[in-house]
């Protein structure tokens, strides 16, 4: 992998605004690697919220549902998204499954390599200007027609998070399918949108309030992206 964007360029406006979004982020080689990568995976985990609970079950076993379960899937989706914080999309833990080699040889693994190298993470302190970040976790996340992602602000206690990045990597996004990348004000109002871009990184400041819209019905192709966060400190699995 290699990257193709300069972080110098950006670091300026991030400091003003506190998110940024750099196009380009890879060379084409490198951004096409990527791309097939993630459209050729097949295996993704279904992630939701249950009472609260970060939720992750495999492809297999939503393959298996009936009708009735599936719908009964959905009303609880939909409950917990009326009432608060809650969500629906695939991923792949591309952090755990590096630490834990459950998919050896898989493109991910050196993905996840490249992210935490000195190219990508002297990347990340330059353009955040934090010198301190010291690794990064990493998930490939995949939002097809009724995923979504509600308002939410990344400040989970203990993770010595700096920043989160997402690496936008789908092709021909129509911005009438949803899926945007939202930013909200102190009034309650969309400040910023990132829509679904091709090679494209967004990085933003923590906390901060956002959602991924609703991807409509509609929709006809996945939302891909690699997302994560910038981490101070040594990868404890590592
Ligand atoms: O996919 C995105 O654009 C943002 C994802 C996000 O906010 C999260 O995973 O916390
Ligand atoms: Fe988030």
């Amino acid at each position: 992998m290699r990257l193709a964007a300069n972080a110098v360029n950006w670091a300026g406006r991030f400091s003003q605004r506190g998110r940024i979004q750099v196009p380009g982020l890879f060379d084409d080689a490198s951004a096409e690697q990527l791309h097939r990568c993630l459209v050729n995976q097949d295996q993704w985990n279904l992630a939701f919220n249950r009472r609260g609970e970060h939720v992750d079950i495999g492809s297999d076993s939503v393959s298996i549902w009936t009708e009735a379960q599936s719908r009964q899937f959905e009303e609880m989706i939909y409950a917990g998204a009326k009432e608060g914080f809650q969500y629906r999309y695939k991923a792949v833990p591309i952090y755990d499954v590096y630490h834990d080699g459950s998919l050896p040889g898989h493109f991910f693994n050196t993905l996840f390599e490249f992210l935490n190298s000195d190219a990508f993470l002297n990347f990340g302190r330059q353009l955040l200007g934090r010198p301190e970040i010291g690794f990064c976790d990493a998930q490939a996340t995949c939002f097809e027609a009724g995923h979504f992602l509600t308002t939410h602000d990344d400040d989970i206690g203990g993770k010595n998070r700096v920043a989160a990045y997402v690496i936008s990597m789908t092709k021909n996004w129509n911005p009438n399918w949803g899926g945007a990348l939202q930013f909200f004000n102190e009034q309650g109002n969309i400040e910023e949108g990132f829509l679904p871009a091709f090679n494209t990184l967004n990085v933003f400041q923590i906390p901060q309030s956002h959602a991924v819209e609703f991807v409509t019905p509609f929709a006809s192709g996945p939302r891909l992206s690699i997302t994560g966060w910038f981490r101070t400190g040594k990868d404890p699995r590592s």
